[in-house]
């Protein structure tokens, strides 16, 4: 799709993207805490990078902080203390219309009395731009997603992944530098959430803005960031590409949330964390009793207890557990190779 020169009008005079146009969005909390009157601290001494141009999915436990931190970066809440920067400009206390930043929530209602051009309208509008200017944008931003022929209907007569796009163009309207997702995907079921997914991705490429995304889903910040920053209790658990953060958990907890690995305690009390698919049944080695046995459709899941109660599971291809079938009650041992043990800070 070539849109890039429609999307530059969209700002009037600054191209979004072209030959010559850098990527924006770069963002930097710099020791940002939030406490909430009450004492509840939601985001605690945040230190937090993000390069322009990037997807970055935040992720984590419910009550972590991520919307907190999303909010705080949108202007919806402000910090107790620290600096938030957008392309080295510190942006707090600006209100959300002025910092370059724009939300799309995860229930992305679109009013119902107004027609798709009039919804993606509405932030020109009440930012006083003129009526054939404001038209002419929100045009383009439909244009942009692909949806420009429907401007005129009402969003009743729409699906839900075209009303997600309306959503999206509605966002796009005010050429933000950062788009900010609130869980947009939560509300697709699992065959749109897949579509709607690859199509945010494409998009964040094509504007070359920033994307920050807020989700639960471990597959979807694999799916979609080039950046994932998992969080817990208000800090960084851990942080890096989707490879480095399933590959190379540093902790229990990012083994564990980030799903995939079982943690085991080694005889010297050291944590290691193995990947399922990497976890074998073997003759002698960590003592664990079958609880289920899964079918995945590429495979089985089994899943096990240890003596002391630990969960652990073992992916098996479909001609690994025909060739050694197991049944629930079944003792075991599970062994792995060397080389596919991750050390974990923290002993047991
Ligand atoms: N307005 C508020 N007043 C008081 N405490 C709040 C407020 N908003 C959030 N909190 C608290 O701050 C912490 C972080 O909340 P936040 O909504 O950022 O978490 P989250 O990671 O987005 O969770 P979820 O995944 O459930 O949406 C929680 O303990 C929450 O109860």
């Amino acid at each position: 799709m070539e849109f890039h020169w429609e999307i530059a009008d969209l700002h009037g005079t600054v191209p979004i993207r072209g030959p010559a146009a850098p990527a924006r969005g770069a963002i930097e909390f710099a020791a940002v805490t939030k406490r909430f009157p009450g004492g509840a601290i939601a985001v605690d001494a945040l230190d937090l990078r993000i390069r322009a141009g990037s997807y970055v999915c935040l992720l984590g436990p419910s009550g972590c902080g991520k919307t907190t931190t999303l909010r705080l970066l949108a202007g919806h809440e402000h910090p107790t203390t620290g600096d938030i920067l957008l392309d080295d400009a510190n942006i707090v206390g600006l209100p959300p219309a002025r910092r370059g930043t724009a939300m799309m929530f995860q229930s992305y209602a679109l009013f119902p009395h107004l027609s798709v051009l009039d919804n993606v309208a509405f932030s020109l509008r009440m930012r006083g731009t003129g009526k054939a200017d404001r038209h002419a944008r929100a045009h383009d931003a439909l244009r942009l997603v692909e949806m420009d022929t429907y401007a005129a209907r009402m969003p009743a007569q729409l699906s839900g992944g075209q009303q997600q796009r309306v959503a999206l163009a509605r966002a796009l309207v005010t050429n933000p530098a950062t788009l900010l997702l609130d869980e947009p995907l939560s509300a697709l079921d699992p065959f749109l959430r897949g579509r709607v997914r690859a199509e945010l991705k494409r998009f964040q490429r094509e504007l070359q803005i920033s994307f920050v995304h807020v989700t639960h889903s471990q597959d979807e910040a694999l799916a979609l960031a080039d950046h994932v920053v998992l969080m817990r209790a208000g800090r960084i658990e851990q942080q890096g590409t989707p490879e480095e953060i399933f590959d190379r958990p540093r902790t229990a907890f990012a083994a564990r949330f980030m799903g995939g690995h079982n943690v085991f305690t080694l005889g010297d009390g050291r944590l290691v964390a193995v990947r399922s698919d990497r976890t074998q049944f073997a003759a002698a080695g960590q003592p664990a009793t079958v609880t289920g046995v899964e079918y995945t459709g590429t495979g089985f899941g089994v899943t096990l207890a240890g003596p002391g109660g630990e969960e652990f599971t073992v992916a098996l291809t479909e001609a690994a557990l025909h060739a050694r079938p197991v049944a629930p009650g079944d003792p075991v041992h599970l062994a792995w190779d060397e080389a596919d043990t991750r050390p974990l800070e923290g002993g047991a």
